[in-house]
């Protein structure tokens, strides 16, 4: 038996639907009207001087009462090119086989054949008259289409337009005219059209303002490279609304990019990477860009013109190609080599550019071998010898101590610089990834992790009838310290000013967390918890023998003061790893800050009476 084909059928458009989709939802405000009116005058001219370079080639926006009119000296328009272009939504001349894929990309700002329809979104008719440059036979033609999807065409007797090329009238629609006065059509063909290569002309009330000035900054000859620099400079802060750090000339004649990046003068959320203002040959795509820069570039700005990236439908956002990818990366090579450069020849733009910036900087050295060599010298970390180049520190210690936490770094600071030991506080973003590649970029140095135990193990010993003089005091401040899972060990060291040290390993916080969990949990989770139990290290508070108050502490008797000395150094040496403290820690300090001073008044008293 034959299977019959099934009959095949065409997609039938509700053209209205179709109308009110390109105008009203494609775009995120009315304003693209103006631009879709000079891309295609910019786009005709551009096709009439393929074939006639000397064609005249400026366009004209008039400021009609209600309306606006753009005269271009283009290519025009045949009667058979109107309705093939102009009355066919989604066909363009500019993807013409004539034109050549390519070329039309290249040359051409429009691309979808839709643009002319964003004008609805602000009018309710639009008329076109053109003359065709091409076909000088052809008599001149009128279009006139509404809203709501009908045109007429006519053509019109030959005296009705001399010369070649196309008037585009858009009549406003009730509600829209502050869309057609004369300030808003200036600022929004000076807007978009700040980098046309064509000459813009705005006429309104009898003025003609010409509103791009051509070839842009970056294009022009500028007697030496400092005033290059100051005319770049000047343009970003006209621009971008800021007074940049540095200016990066940007030029990638592979890709047709030129333009410029800009280094914020403050420090910025590496998050927030878009901002660029990206015009596309010449004309405004957008001044929130994103993804042209590699995310470590968080710190610059750029404009730049490109001829070759591709726009999305709504002309608002570049399309994220591998052409997008490969200036992403080429423009990224272009950031690195300034930065490079700043540090061979300027150190002191470098550190200014530095001390806002340091940050980015580190998030790219961490990928970046040859940028944290050349960067090594510059970026700064803190360190027991203070806030230090790494370059530096390694010089002092060859050895290098990395704390792998702000915590584990502030307990031990005070005490390893007191013993020589150089450590590194490895606790801030990036910073222990930077530290541990020290010894691939400078050969003859080594990091190893710093562990608090190690930092006792550095610390001397008292002697052995010292020890066993205050052995009662030890035992009891053990016991008392006990249920805080704390040890107490004494020992000898500098700098005398502190009197007690609170050191806490990774583990035994760890271990310190399960416990507490363990106590809040029901009894099945507090049977596999207390499986997990471990045997790591607990929290030690090591008490300084050469420091005054501890001796006096240590001779103390009576048990009740001498527990609640204990709780205060317990406390004092808590504050010193400024680390937050729990609830049950910071009462525990201000009880015993309380009974100590309740016991020292009240010995005043019993002075006094
Ligand atoms: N001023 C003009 N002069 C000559 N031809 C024009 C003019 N304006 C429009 N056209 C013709 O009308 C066609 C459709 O224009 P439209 O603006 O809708 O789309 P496009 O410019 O081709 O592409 P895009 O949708 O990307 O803007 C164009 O391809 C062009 O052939």
């Amino acid at each position: 038996m034959r299977v019959q084909e099934p009959p095949s059928h065409t997609f039938q458009v509700d053209l209205r639907g179709l109308v009110d989709l390109l105008s009203h939802h494609l775009y995120s405000s009315p304003r693209v009207y103006v631009r879709e009116l000079l891309q295609n005058a910019v786009d005709a001219v551009t096709a009439r001087q393929r074939t006639e370079p000397d064609a005249p080639s400026e366009i004209r926006l008039t400021v009609l009462p209600g309306a606006l009119r753009v005269d271009d000296p283009g290519i025009g328009l045949t009667e058979a090119d109107v309705h093939r272009f102009l009355a066919t939504i989604g066909s363009s001349s500019k993807r013409d086989d004539l034109a050549g894929v390519e070329v039309a990309r290249r040359e051409f700002l429009g691309q979808f054949g839709i643009g002319l329809l964003a004008c609805f979104v602000v009018a309710d008719e639009i008329t076109v008259v053109s003359r065709s440059a091409v076909d000088p036979a052809a008599t001149p033609v009128e279009w006139r289409a509404t809203s709501d999807g009908a045109y007429t065409v006519r053509t019109l007797p030959a005296d009705a337009r001399a010369e070649a090329g196309t008037t585009v009238t858009v009549t406003a629609r009730h509600g829209a005219e502050p869309w057609f006065t004369a300030e808003r059509v200036t600022e929004l063909a000076g807007s978009f059209g700040a980098l046309l290569r064509h000459e813009i002309r705005v006429v309104a009330d009898g003025v003609t303002t010409t509103v791009n000035r051509t070839p842009a900054v970056w294009d022009r000859d500028h007697p030496t490279p400092d005033a290059r620099r100051a005319a770049l400079l000047t343009y970003g802060y006209e621009t971008l609304g800021f007074a940049a750090l540095d200016v990066v000339d940007l030029d990638l004649p592979l890709v047709g990019v030129r333009g410029a990046a800009y280094v914020l003068p403050v420090a910025s959320n590496p998050l927030e990477r878009g901002g660029h203002r990206v015009y596309l040959k010449g004309m405004l795509l957008s001044e929130s860009a994103s993804k042209l820069l590699p995310e470590w570039a968080f710190f610059a700005r750029c404009v730049l013109d490109a001829e070759a990236l591709r726009p999305t439908a709504s002309r608002e956002a570049l399309y994220d190609d591998e052409t997008l990818a490969a200036v992403r990366e080429a423009l990224g090579e272009r950031i690195r080599g300034w930065l490079t450069g700043l540090a061979a020849t300027d150190p002191e733009r470098l550190e200014r550019f530095l001390s806002v910036h340091q940050l980015g900087v580190k998030a790219l050295a961490v990928h970046d071998d040859e940028l944290l060599r050349t960067m090594l010298p510059w970026l700064r970390f803190e360190t027991t010898a203070g806030t230090l180049s790494l370059a530096e520190l390694a010089r002092r210690h060859p050895v290098v101590h990395l704390a792998r936490t702000v915590e584990e770094f502030r307990q031990v600071s005070a005490i390893a610089s007191a013993q020589g030991l150089g450590v590194v506080n490895g606790g801030y973003t990036y910073d222990a990834e930077l530290v541990e590649k020290l010894p691939t970029v400078a050969p003859g140095t080594s990091v190893v992790p710093l562990a608090a135990d190690a930092v006792v193990a550095h610390l001397d010993a008292v002697p052995a009838d010292r020890e066993l003089a205050v052995a009662a005091f030890l035992a009891a401040a053990r016991a008392r310290l006990d249920k805080l899972d704390c040890d107490v060990v004494l020992r000898a060291f500098h700098p005398v000013t502190v009197p007690a040290l609170y050191l806490d390993s990774r583990e035994a916080l760890h271990e310190r967390s399960r416990a507490q969990a363990e106590a809040e949990a029901d009894p099945l989770w507090t049977e596999i918890l207390s499986n997990l139990r471990s045997t790591a290290p607990r929290a030690q508070l090591v008490l300084n023998d050469h420091n005054p108050v501890v001796r006096t502490v240590a001779a103390l008797t009576e048990p009740e003061l001498r527990d609640t000395a204990v709780d205060a150094l317990y406390g004092q040496a808590l504050l010193m790893t400024h680390r937050p403290l729990r609830t049950t820690e910071s009462a525990l300090l201000n009880r015993a800050l309380g009974d100590l001073l309740t016991w020292a008044a009240d010995q005043t008293r019993t002075r006094e009476a």
